[in-house]
């Protein structure tokens, strides 16, 4: 990929929250990028840091976040943390948008769903709600909602959960954003419906080029989805791969560890998911050496040091461990 392709580029991101009881340290030097057409997954546990770098792309985080002074976020070229307000509100919705898990906390319910979406429109193209709607009917029509004229009056409530995550797909894209960055899209949707929005997302994005960044716990919805995934543990990218190597041969334990925890697409449906043992550390103390540490049954004296750094392998797969797995896993090598 050239530098031309390049459409997000995350470098040395580093972050914390001052709180009452320390430093919450959320972002350790975070470097990754997105290309054109491209749908990047963002996996991890819970508090690994897939939303507060989410959010910092977007410029939403709370206002109590400290950046450091290293980290750049350059979209086309422009460092998004040095923007000014006014700027930074132009890029989101237009440039930049998001969805989120909860649909229902994002619609107004006070107001039809064709008038929700054809806001972000008329706001950006000045134009009337009248002539809005034949865009808003067309994207409609676009995530699949059947019958997009009669629908155009209907307020939130009268949804499915499904039928609302499609219209905030609708209004993500109204404006033909670059990046749509989609946090936790289907966990709130039963597995049918899951599928459908994944297809959709899959198909607008062929469709219309946009990049995506899925943010997700769920390897089943990555491998679904995804071309390159990035793993996430306490704030760092502790892996980085083309979906194929990642779910074929992932070389971080923790990797493995979240492969291991998802239900089998085939196989033995009887057998036992094995959740990584321990929890994930405190974020307001960090252990020395390797974060990974106290829950790998790889470790050795020399990770509990020393902190290993993501480093480069062959095809552009790239690990931060000292011992990383070499050996292609049985147990995961079908969910590719
Ligand atoms: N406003 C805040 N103030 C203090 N700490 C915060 C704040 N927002 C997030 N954090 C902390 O930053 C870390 C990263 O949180 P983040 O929400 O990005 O995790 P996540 O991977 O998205 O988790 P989840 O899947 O549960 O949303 C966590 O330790 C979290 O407690």
């Amino acid at each position: 990929m050239s530098a031309a392709d390049k459409l997000l580029e995350v470098r040395n991101l580093k972050a914390h929250f001052p709180t009452s009881r320390g430093k919450v340290n959320a972002i350790n030097h975070v470097s990754f990028s997105i290309n054109k057409g491209e749908i990047v997954a963002l996996v991890g546990e819970s508090g690994s840091g897939k939303s507060v770098t989410a959010l910092s792309i977007m410029g939403l985080n709370a206002p109590t976040i400290k950046y450091e002074k290293e980290s750049v976020i350059s979209f086309k070229g422009s460092n998004l943390l040095e923007m000014k307000k006014k700027q930074m509100k132009k890029i989101r919705g237009n440039e930049i948008s998001m969805i989120f898990q909860d649909p229902l906390s994002s619609l107004n319910p006070l107001h039809p769903i064709g008038r929700q979406i054809a806001e972000p429109i008329q706001l950006h193209q000045g134009i009337s709600y009248k002539e809005a709607q034949h865009t808003v009917i067309q994207l409609l029509n676009k995530v699949g909602i059947p019958d997009p004229e009669s629908r155009l009056h209907d307020y939130p409530h009268q949804l499915s959960g499904g039928m609302r995550q499609r219209i905030m797909i609708a209004m993500a894209l109204a404006c033909n954003p670059s990046l749509l960055i989609a946090d936790e899209p289907t966990t709130a949707l039963d597995v049918t419906i899951q599928a459908q929005i994944l297809n959709v997302m899959r198909g607008l994005q062929k469709e219309t080029g946009v990049s995506i960044l899925l943010i997700t716990h769920d390897l089943g919805v990555v491998a679904e989805t995804a071309d390159r995934v990035l793993v996430m543990y306490c704030g760092e990218i502790v892996e980085e791969g083309d979906v194929y190597s990642i779910f074929q041969n992932p070389q971080h334990p923790y990797t493995k560890g979240l492969l291991a925890s998802v239900p089998k697409l085939r196989g033995d449906s009887e057998k036992r998911l094995n959740a990584i043992p321990g929890a994930v550390p405190n974020p307001l103390e960090l252990p020395k050496g390797c974060n990974f540490y106290e829950r790998c049954s790889f470790a050795t004296a020399e990770c509990r040091v020393h902190s290993p750094s993501l480093t480069e392998g062959i095809d552009n797969h790239k690990v931060a461990c000292f011992n990383p797995l070499k050996e292609q896993s049985e147990e995961v090598s079908h969910y590719a």
